[in-house]
């Protein structure tokens, strides 16, 4: 124990001393957010109706000050809980005496020494702790290397700001502060991860920031946690170019959403855009119609005894495809030509800007913007154009006039005639130049009727006419031709299947791009196997920026007709210079649940490797006859668990309707548990799901339940049973009529047991 250590009491003082510091620093930050508030109550009650906008900036400033350290004072109070959680003792290669440095969530300085109290784990010295061996170690800060020799790496247990515990690792102990963190229960588990994250974690989150990057990671392996790590740290790493804002992760669902949203404070991630890809691409291109989501058509398969309907999921499986993309390539560029004038822009006859150089202007210089974007900038060079020469005709016009009444005036020699002539060139210069004058207020806007206004879901909806599709394909064929019968009675109803947002936001880039509100620098895509090429594609198209971290687990694509098969597709023709890594091990759960789960791998097309547990054991999974009085074990189990600690259940299936099922069963002996669809975004303790919503999370124990519909050798059940497997943290039982029912005939014997 930590309390016969003999650096004990040095320990002890340290933490105290960090603790008064920040009592200092948050007593400092109070009394600044009083007298802030008695300013603004003070400009408040001198305001008036009549006030200036400068009244008002002042209020303004004040609350941003106020927000400012509000949100300073709330991270102040957290980590004053649990101001550190390591320490390595490092010697620099020129200066070998020894320093000590404390590592926690954020970064705290003397304010009179400037020395740090404690480090950032996203500093650059803080990567020692994480990759460095006891021994010499070297850094890069600021683009420069630092070698010396860390001679103690030491993990503390700080609980409400007491030090419970502390242990020095060194190359030959297991990880005892990872072991404790895994033997937890789910709640707060994300959150906790950043004392102990792995060599191969800590590779992912620090990977290079500039350049996309792709993780294939086994289930439980931590891609989820990783990511919102890596976004704290590009952040943290990036803040002066970077703002959370510009910052936009993709989650499955809002269940999801959820989950990830209460652990991004905690890293210190305050307003990045976070979402669905469906809701994305609605918010993004203003539409309105209903979409149905991939989550119905995989439903629908599932419960059709993955039959499914095959127009529908061929259609799902093509929109997502590069082919398509071609086609929306080859289409907008049909779009792009509608955009050609054959007219030269003129004034009075005079050529301003000749049709030739107009087009050029749009297909050749400004090539890259979006065809709005195009059309207003020709509009203004062809404005300044007219008003530059607008003067010019016009005193040329004038001098012509002029010219005529000098030759009138001295040529002619009859009195009469010449009277006449010089008051009808008088009368016809002011109408000429006023004509003119007419002319150069309309013809821009006479003009920019060559260019046709495009709406969004028009355009996509005249794609599908059949001669217009057509022309963009090689060859028809029947699967193609149901497909745009399908779509064009799906659209005739104002109504969107999730693959069409694909093709729209694609389209939405091309027209008018992206709104500025809705730009983003960078993009974090969690359970990325489920979306398909042309998604990501679409993505890359509209953003412009390389700056993609994508993580995902194709042995959990359980959207495979629709989504990627394998990452090779996206590297070089979505993106370029991608960093591919991998993480093999997986903390989630056991060594025998992990067992189990593994033995589905070799039911898959993908030949993936196994998934490695991190030594944790635990019970087998355990089968239950659902026909034998399933409830009354459940009832005894649930009770033995709840007595034994664990806290979150989930009873998971494979379809909506045996969840419906189980959960009127499960009301009947009154245990409690809420049934969960789609739009709920508030887990519980006790929950009944489908397993694609319970993808990406994670539960103390998981009961899965088979009624009606048992798990088939067939990719998609392999994948969904893969899934449901993988999500508990301590216990797994499998409710069903026979073992057959979860593939356990393919399993090895002694993987599972029986209640
Ligand atoms: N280094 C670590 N230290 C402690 N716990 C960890 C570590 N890495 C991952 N975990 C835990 O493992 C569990 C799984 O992590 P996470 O959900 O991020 O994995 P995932 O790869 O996204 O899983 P899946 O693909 O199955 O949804 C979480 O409870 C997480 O806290």
């Amino acid at each position: 124990m930590a309390a016969q250590h003999p650096d004990y009491p040095q320990e002890l003082e340290r933490l105290s001393f960090t603790k008064a510091y920040m009592d200092q620093l948050i007593a400092a930050q109070e009394t600044d957010q009083e007298a802030l508030k008695r300013r603004q109550e003070d400009t408040l009650a001198r305001l008036d109706f009549k006030d200036s906008s400068l009244r008002y900036q002042e209020m303004l400033s004040h609350a941003n000050f106020m927000k400012m350290s509000a949100d300073q004072l709330e991270s102040l109070h957290r980590l004053r809980k649990k101001p550190y959680f390591a320490r390595i003792d490092f010697h620099r290669k020129e200066k070998p005496e020894r320093e000590v440095f404390y590592i926690g969530k954020m970064s705290l300085f003397d304010r009179e020494t400037q020395l740090p109290i404690i480090l950032d784990w996203r500093s650059p010295l803080a990567n020692v702790y994480y990759e460095g061996r006891i021994g010499e170690v070297s850094y890069e800060a600021e683009g420069e290397r630092y070698e010396g020799r860390v001679s103690l790496k030491r993990q503390y247990q700080i609980e409400e700001g007491e030090l419970e515990n502390f242990r020095d690792i060194d190359i030959t102990t297991k990880d005892d502060l990872l072991q404790d963190s895994l033997s937890q229960n789910a709640e707060n588990r994300l959150t906790e991860i950043v004392a102990t994250i792995q060599e191969e974690q800590n590779e992912v989150i620090r990977a290079d920031l500039r350049k996309p990057i792709i993780v294939q990671g086994a289930a439980g392996s931590g891609k989820t946690t990783i990511a919102l790590h890596r976004i704290s740290y590009f952040l943290y790493s990036m803040r002066d170019i970077f703002k959370p804002e510009e910052m936009l992760i993709l989650a499955p669902n809002q269940l999801f959403i959820q989950y990830i949203s209460e652990v991004l404070p905690e890293l210190g991630v305050h307003k990045a855009r976070q979402t669905t890809f469906i809701d994305f691409v609605r918010a993004v291109t203003d539409i309105s119609w209903p979409v149905t989501t991939q989550h119905t058509n995989l439903m629908n398969t599932v419960e059709a005894g993955n039959a499914g309907h095959s127009t529908e999921l061929w259609s799902a499986g093509y929109k997502g495809s590069d082919s398509f993309k071609e086609v929306m390539e080859q289409y907008s560029k049909y779009i792009e030509s509608s955009y050609a004038v054959r007219e030269d822009f003129r004034l009075a006859g005079f050529k301003l800007k000749s049709a030739k150089a107009i087009n050029q202007l749009f297909y050749k210089h400004y090539h890259y913007f979006p065809y709005e974007v195009r059309v207003q900038k020709i509009k203004a060079v062809l404005r300044s154009e007219l008003n530059r020469k607008k003067k010019q005709i016009l005193s040329t016009l004038a001098k012509k006039y002029d010219d005529q009444l000098d030759r009138a005036l001295f040529g002619m020699k009859d009195p009469e005639k010449r009277k006449k002539r010089v008051s009808f060139l008088i009368t016809r210069k002011e109408e000429a130049l006023d004509e003119i004058k007419k002319e150069a207020k309309t013809v821009l806007q006479t003009f920019m009727k060559n260019y046709p206004k495009w709406k969004l879901l028009d355009v996509y909806i005249h794609l599908y006419e059949e001669r217009i599709f057509r022309s963009f394909i090689d060859q028809d064929t029947e699967e193609l031709k149901q497909m745009r019968a399908w779509t064009r009675n799906y659209l005739r109803k104002q109504k969107l299947q999730s693959e069409d947002l694909a093709a729209l936001l694609y389209l939405k880039s091309w027209i008018t791009g992206i709104a500025k509100e809705d730009q983003v620098k960078k993009v974090v895509i969690d359970e990325a196997q489920d979306y398909s090429f042309f998604e990501l594609y679409s993505l890359r198209h509209a953003f412009q920026t390389d700056l993609f971290t994508i993580v995902g687990d194709l042995a959990q694509g359980i959207y495979r007709y629709r989504g990627l098969k394998e990452w090779e597709s996206l590297i070089g023709s979505v993106f370029q210079n991608v960093n591919y890594l991998k993480l093999q091990k997986t903390y989630r759960t056991t060594i025998e649940i992990m067992n189990l789960a593994n033995e589905l791998l070799e039911l898959m097309p993908e030949n993936l490797p196994k998934a490695e547990p991190v030594v944790r054991h635990g019970e087998k999974p355990q089968f239950i006859n659902r026909n034998q009085g399933w409830l009354e074990i459940f009832k005894e189990k649930l009770s033995d668990l709840k007595a034994s600690g664990m806290k979150s259940f989930a009873v998971v299936t494979k379809t909506q309707k045996e969840a419906a099922l189980a959960a009127e069963q499960l009301d009947d002996i009154g245990a409690e548990f809420t049934m969960f669809d789609e739009t709920q975004s508030q887990m519980t303790d006790r929950m009944v799901l489908p397993v694609y919503l319970a993808k990406g999370l994670e539960f103390d124990v998981v009961f899965l339940y088979s009624e009606g519909h048992s798990y088939q050798e067939t990719t998609l059940d392999v994948k969904l049973l893969y899934v449901a497997m993988t999500r508990p943290l301590h216990r797994l039982f499998l409710i069903g009529e026979n073992p057959e029912d979860f593939l356990l005939n393919h399993a090895h014997p002694s993987s599972f047991g029986y209640v």
